[in-house]
């Protein structure tokens, strides 16, 4: 039988879900079967959101708090005895209008991305990690249908003065239709305010009435997720002994509220009583037990809290189901009169679309609370820097009035402190682990790598710190930071060197003509091939004074230069008169690319490379510069494109047979050979040009420069250079108009459906004082101080 809620005979107005919100729901059905103890923790978080809206409304809106008292969630297993059971959730809260039902609970597909995760999810067969799906699609009350077959939801919006006459309205929807409605409660104003979800329950869901299950369900799940108390209708046996004159007594039954269908179920006496025992009837009495009645975990004594519990808060208030990185739970007292406690979490991941998202910092993960009211997730101006901007906070300050608007709390210095309090314990905690757990750290880096980097540009007073934990790959050593490079450093040495490509992997970048020499002589190179790492040596300028050195720039030192002997000097004077021929000659040809030719320092079995000259773009700038598509980037731009040097290997043996070559060319007044001289021409072009290319420039026209090769290829196999190639091809048969019939091939399944690591536990931290700076009062004596 319908519960009353369903309203059989009423006529309703029915309608039409998005066509892409039908495919949704199937999907999230089907993918989250064995997740589908989700539904109540999704339900009961909602039913918080509802109440926090409320009580936030309520503090500038006089009268909402009317109509219901009592702001909480209740939790109602019913065992029909002709249908299949229901579950109904209740709350408080801000309610929904009827216009609101149909808007909010129909779901949208705004968010960006759902389309193509849509056409992703239904291509692919691996479900794993689709627990978080439902965090992140915002399909919260869709969870809904995981368990039952038909979901009711009345609702009573909260008294306002544009609504002052609120009326209850109900939403239903079964899991398959594909559409829902929403009409007039059939029972009346049953609520007083807030909203009530009906569930009936799927044939197969049944277990879920069991209250054993449901109060396992909401401790293992759900006692974080509600802020206001949620209670769990039990019914237990008690006997009671009775005075035969006295009437029949009635059960007591606590309820938060109210309750029609709850009438006490009295049974008959089970036996006979003896004749000395009192005698007893047994009752089936109702009870509403609160299911989160312990102290919110952040006010208690970390000492008493276990990692599981501060795992599964983690999970029920950000909705992630995988296990965070490390936390950290601490008071500290602002300086400005304002206490507080605090918890600060490192998830293991970051968000898809946190690279996304603009560089403006803002948080939406943090949770600031007065006396253990949700107040607010927006520090306004005073949001944390862009690559702090993704950690997890619940902060609950002691000492500041409940009745704060947030306009008021913007201006409010506590405000302004937290964001440094925040951003310095997240970075002890950082470092502490750098210091203290290699593995994990490991996992941090893999993860917040580049979020260092860019801290150490964005955060000039962070840098020193931020710098500290990025690491690098070298030609010696894989995961090396500065302080290990700088402590490698040979004698003398007064440049940390580096190669940077963006994209590159360290192996490519490993073999550089510009890390040669370097590496065979045993100087260790940063490689940098990530896209911030160029940024990040340029703002870091030097570490431990020393500077940094682009190794395809000039102005490379070894360091040991004073430290040759006198002949070796003498041997590089030599070699540069004797070379002096074809670098002039060279420096003509290549006129048009380099500012100039010398003998180099820095190759060992490469015949010559292009270097940077200090001012002018490394290959990869200026692969940036071309893509940034600006038309205009003027002079300097031109003039930073021409500022590159080439530098010719003189124990090469082609570059000693050009020299030789170049000699024999025919003085002023000599007859001259102009095919010979053509001939030498376009193969010093292309040594130029494979020069730049081999030091990661792009040559200016690379068809041109393959015709080249290829006529001096002919000539050194003795083919003639002007023969033709046969270019007759076949043509394409006539236009078919078909529509293709093929199957499109299969695609990788979207990153954030992969399995990911399960994390090992995260330590504990211990509780610290802290000053208005965020420094701490007493620090305890394994405190890392930064
Ligand atoms: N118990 C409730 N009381 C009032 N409004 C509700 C309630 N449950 C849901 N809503 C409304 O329906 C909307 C959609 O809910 P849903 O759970 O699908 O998404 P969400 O809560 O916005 O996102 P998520 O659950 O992923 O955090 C909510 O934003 C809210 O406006």
């Amino acid at each position: 039988a319908s519960p009353d809620v369903a309203g059989d005979d009423l006529p309703k107005q029915k309608h039409d879900y998005q066509s892409d919100v039908a495919r949704l729901r199937k999907i999230v059905v089907n993918s989250l079967y064995s997740h589908r103890d989700v539904f109540l923790r999704e339900l009961i978080s909602n039913a918080n959101d509802a109440l926090e809206k409320l009580r936030l409304t309520a503090l500038t809106e006089r009268g909402m708090l009317e109509g219901a008292e009592q702001l909480n969630i209740t939790i109602k297993a019913v065992k029909d005895e002709d249908g299949p059971g229901r579950i109904v959730i209740t709350d408080t809260g801000i309610g929904m209008t009827p216009e609101e039902l149909t808007k909010n609970l129909q779901g949208t597909l705004a968010k960006s991305g759902t389309t193509e995760f849509l056409q992703k999810a239904e291509t692919s067969t691996d479900t794993t990690g689709t627990g978080n799906l439902i965090g992140a699609f915002g399909l919260g009350f869709y969870s809904s249908f995981l368990v039952a077959d038909k979901v009711y939801v009345a609702s009573m919006a909260a008294k306002t003065s544009k609504n002052p006459e609120p009326a209850q309205y109900v939403f239903s929807s079964s899991a398959e239709e594909s559409s829902f409605e929403v009409y007039p409660d059939p029972r009346g104003n049953t609520l007083g305010r807030g909203t009530e979800i009906t569930l009936e329950l799927k044939d197969d869901a049944l277990e879920y009435l069991e209250t054993f299950k449901l109060t396992d369900l909401i401790s293992k799940h759900s006692s974080f997720s509600s802020s206001f108390p949620v209670y769990l209708h039990t019914q237990r046996l008690e006997d009671v002994p009775v005075d035969e004159t006295e009437e029949t007594p009635e059960a007591e039954s606590p309820a938060p509220e109210s309750d029609d269908d709850d009438e006490v179920v009295i049974e008959e006496a089970t036996e006979p009583a003896k004749e000395e025992a009192p005698k007893t009837k047994t009752f089936m009495v109702d009870e509403w037990v609160q299911m989160n009645a312990q102290a919110p975990l952040w006010t208690r004594d970390p000492k008493t809290v276990t990692d599981e519990e501060y795992e599964a808060f983690y999970a029920a208030t950000w909705k992630d189901n995988e296990k965070p990185l490390a936390w950290h739970h601490f008071t500290g007292d602002s300086g400005s009169g304002v206490s507080f406690r605090a918890i600060v979490y490192i998830p293991s991941h970051l968000d898809e679309s946190y690279w996304r998202e603009g560089l403006e910092g803002s948080n939406k993960d943090l949770r600031l609370m007065v006396k253990r009211t949700f107040i607010t997730n927006s520090l306004g101006e005073d949001a944390l820097p862009k690559w702090a901007s993704w950690v997890k906070v619940v902060v609950d300050a002691e000492d500041l009035p409940l009745n704060v608007s947030r306009e008021t709390l913007q201006s409010n210095k506590f405000l302004k402190q937290l964001k440094s309090i925040i951003v310095r314990r997240l970075l002890q905690s950082l470092t502490r682990i750098q210091k203290e757990d290699k593995e994990k750290f490991d996992q941090l880096h893999a993860t917040y790598g580049n979020v260092f980097r860019l801290g150490a540009v964005e955060d000039t007073k962070n840098r020193d710190t931020l710098a500290t934990l990025v690491r690098f790959p070298t030609t010696q050593r894989n995961a090396t930071s500065l302080d290990d490079y700088v402590e490698n450093k040979k004698q003398g040495q007064k440049q940390i060197f580096y190669l940077a490509d963006m994209g590159k992997s360290e192996s490519d970048l490993a073999k550089s003509v510009f890390v040669e020499k370097l590496h065979a002589r045993g100087y260790e190179v940063l490689l940098l091939g990530q896209p911030l790492d160029e940024v990040f040596v340029q703002n870091l300028k030097r570490w431990k004074k020393l500077p940094f050195q682009d190794v395809a720039k000039a102005g490379l030192k070894f360091g040991d230069e004073d430290l040759d002997a006198e002949e070796e000097k003498e041997r590089q004077k030599e070699l540069t008169e004797e070379y002096q021929p074809l670098l002039d000659w060279l420096k003509k040809e290549a006129s048009e690319v380099v500012r100039d030719v010398v003998i180099s320092n820095r190759l060992v079995a490469s015949s010559c490379a292009i270097v940077a000259d200090r001012h002018g773009y490394t290959a990869n700038l200026e692969k940036m510069m071309n893509a940034n598509n600006n038309p205009n980037k003027g002079l300097m731009h031109d003039f930073a494109k021409k500022a590159k040097i080439m530098e010719i290997n003189p124990r090469s043996p082609l570059i000693e047979g050009l020299l030789k070559r170049v000699q024999q060319l025919p003085g002023e007044d000599e007859e001259r050979d102009l095919d010979a001289e053509d001939e030498l021409r376009e193969v010093a072009s292309v040594l130029i040009d494979g020069a730049m290319v081999r030091s990661g420039f792009a040559v200016n026209d690379s068809n041109e420069f393959f015709t080249r090769v290829d006529r001096i290829l002919r000539r050194s196999l003795g083919v003639s250079e002007t023969a033709p190639t046969d270019t007759t091809v076949k043509p394409a048969p006539p236009v078919d108009p078909e529509l293709p019939t093929e199957e499109e091939p299969e695609e990788e399944p979207f990153p954030f459906m992969k399995p990911r690591m399960e994390q090992p536990p995260a330590p504990q931290w211990e509780v610290e004082e802290i000053d208005e700076d965020g420094n701490p009062v007493n620090p305890p004596k394994s405190h890392d101080e930064l």
